[in-house]
């Protein structure tokens, strides 16, 4: 059995035993499918996305007051006279998405951009905002609420009582996590999952990070919304007190608990907390022979234990543990052939790619880099060198769009960059890679590369959800497994890429900067980490690109690797250009030598590309 035919034979063993359940067993149950709705959405933008959220019930309480309203109100009555009441629901559940869709856009667009603690702080300021707004407005009923909600009814069935609304809290929840499964499954999906790694890794990829973090901030929200919507109408009244910072908390703890980085961890921390509340609120007292909030200091502890046993949360716990005896999941989407990708022209050998025109850069009082020129063209690898601190980091986040120059200007394909992001750079045919490798370090090195094709692929999040882009994602997944077996590691593609050896990493984000189909690679210390015959692969394949056309520019320590392979060399002290030229005339180059060896004088120049290697050392 594969793990999602045992998902299946919950959900069936669920539909079967539900009409058997007592009544308080059913109630109990949807409210699970109610909570793990609004888990889900936290598992999207915490695990996934990377941005803590205490703040959810607030979105929980626009949807059950937004429909609480409608339903009840005078002045909404007289606006929806025209409908007939059974409909006033839908009137609320749109009513709810729309202010929520509009709020989370609003909060989405201010807060997602803070990082560290910001984010989770703006959370709870809002969390705590919204509630005490609930609270405070008369016209939904202040402290007290609204209470009279009609039920549910859909072509004239109520859905009343928890046993018939239930399974429909269950199918929205599943439904719900069928779409998540096939965005996480897509080409936006690595786009979101590289919003966990910080801007710059996704940037160079061409995601465009704040407008990503903001969709999946109103993804959430409009899910919490929604079961707003459900609990309202199964509640039957609506007070503030479901939707304070303490529900906020909770929520977010069904999502870590379960494992936030798992969609089905957010049913499995719902129904866990859920029912350890239950039990705990019912033991408790008995145990202790006195009444009181007892549950809620055990359920403390008991969270405190169960993060600190299990970080990830529980559900990659039961995943290995199940992952014995379940057989491996068959890839549906091979059955799908892939379309086209879009390729880029190469440019004719010689043709310039990448210019930097007195390039300075200026850290308050420190000129990290003094009017730099460089050139790259097509076919040539271009090395950029320098002692520890001379300047070529600087440099090179400069020519991806990283940083702006504070002087001088960088033309990609003789169009000005000036002031633009890094993001358009890469849809421009800048591919690049990093001096600390920034790898999704739990997901497939197939995976990894896949991300670096994104900008070759449109299709976007409906189109993912509703599974519409499986040709285009087969294309994404044959090109960087193409990639991937050009830089020879193929054997890998399906290991974790943390699994590799670092210089194996390295490797990847070369493979993954093919992907994007570039013109110009920019390659940060591609040699550090790897093993002699590994050098010689990593030369052979970029003396192959050079071959086919593209600019390599390649910034360096290893003497050896650049002097054979390099066709020029450009050579930073102090943030300036101090030799430019072939590789044996930069060797010979007094100034040069004077950078790497602190003035002294060698006795001959040396002759060959070990000799300079053995000079050129650079001074750590
Ligand atoms: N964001 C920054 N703010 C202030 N100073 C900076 C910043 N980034 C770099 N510098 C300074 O600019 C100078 C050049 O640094 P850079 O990292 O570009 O050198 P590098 O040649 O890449 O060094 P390495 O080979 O060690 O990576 C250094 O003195 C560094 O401290």
């Amino acid at each position: 059995m594969t793990r999602r035919q045992l998902m299946l034979l919950f959900v069936a063993a669920l539909a079967v035993a539900w009409p058997l359940l007592p009544e308080f067993t059913a109630t109990v149950f949807s409210y699970i499918g109610l909570y793990a709705l609004v888990a889900a959405g936290l598992v999207m933008l915490t695990g996934v996305g990377g941005m803590t959220s205490f703040g959810q019930a607030a979105f929980v309480a626009i949807g059950a007051y937004a429909t609480a309203w409608v339903c009840t109100s005078p002045t909404a009555a007289a606006a929806l006279s025209a409908l007939p009441p059974p409909l006033w629901p839908w009137v609320g559940l749109a009513l709810g998405l729309a202010l929520t869709f509009v709020l989370a856009w609003a909060l989405g667009g201010i807060t997602v951009k803070l990082s560290g603690h910001y984010l989770p702080l703006c959370t709870i300021a809002w969390g705590l905002g919204l509630y005490y707004l609930f609270g405070n407005l008369q016209a939904l009923g202040g402290q007290t609420g609204i209470t009279g909600l009609p039920a549910l009814s859909v072509f004239g069935i109520s859905l009343a009582s928890p046993r018939v609304l239930g399974p429909v809290i269950w199918t929205v929840l599943l439904l719900t996590l069928w779409a998540l499964h096939n965005l996480l499954d897509s080409r936006e999906g690595r786009a979101i999952r590289a919003l966990k790694s910080g801007r710059l890794m996704a940037e160079s990829m061409g995601v465009d990070t704040a407008r990503q973090r903001a969709r999946v901030f109103v993804l959430a929200a409009l899910l919490a919304a929604l079961s707003g919507w459900l609990y309202a109408h199964m509640q039957r009244f609506v007070n503030p007190t479901p939707f304070g910072l303490n529900v906020g908390i909770e929520y977010l703890f069904m999502a870590v608990v379960g494992g936030a980085g798992h969609l089905w961890g957010a049913v499995l921390g719902a129904m866990l907390i859920t029912l350890l509340k239950e039990q705990l609120q019912d033991w408790l007292p008995r145990l202790l022979g006195a009444s009181g909030n007892f549950e809620q200091i055990v359920f403390g502890l008991l969270m405190v234990l169960v993060l600190q046993r299990f970080a990830e949360g529980l559900w990659p716990t039961v995943a290995r543990w199940s992952g014995r005896w379940l057989r491996p999941e068959r890839e549906g989407r091979r059955g799908v052939p892939p379309c086209a990708l879009p390729a880029r022209a190469m440019q004719p050998a010689g043709a310039l790619l990448l210019e930097a025109r007195a390039v300075t850069k200026r850290f308050g009082g420190l000129v990290a880099n003094s009017a730099v020129d460089l050139t790259l063209r097509a076919g040539e690898v271009h090395a950029l060198i320098g002692p520890n601190g001379a300047g070529k980091s600087t440099f090179f986040n400069m020519v991806s769009g990283v940083d702006d120059p504070t002087e001088g200007e960088v033309r990609l394909l003789d169009t000005p960059m000036q002031g633009r992001p890094s993001r358009e750079f890469a849809a421009r045919g800048l591919g690049r890679t990093f001096q600390h490798v920034r790898l999704l370090g739990e997901r497939s090195v197939l995976e990894n590369v896949a991300l670096g094709a994104h900008l070759r692929g449109r299709r976007g999040w409906w189109a993912a959800m509703l599974r519409l882009d499986r040709a285009e994602e087969a294309a994404l997944l044959v090109e960087a497994r193409r990639q991937i077996e050009r830089c020879g590691l193929g054997a890998f593609a399906d290991r974790p890429a943390a699994s590799l050896a670092l210089g194996q990493q390295r490797v990847v984000e070369i493979a993954r900067a093919l992907a994007g189909n570039p013109v110009a690679l920019l390659l940060d210390e591609p040699a550090a980490g790897l093993r002699h015959l590994e050098k010689q692969a990593l030369a052979g394949l970029l003396a192959q690109l050079r071959g086919e056309g593209l600019g390599i520019l390649v910034v360096e320590h290893d003497m050896e690797f650049v002097m054979n392979l390099a066709d020029r060399v450009t050579v930073l002290e102090f943030g300036t250009v101090i030799a430019e030229g072939t590789p044996d005339a930069v060797q010979r180059n007094p100034r040069v030598l004077d950078a790497y060896l602190g003035g002294a004088e060698p006795a001959a120049p040396p002759t060959s590309a070990t000799a300079a290697a053995a000079v050129l050392e650079p001074a750590a």
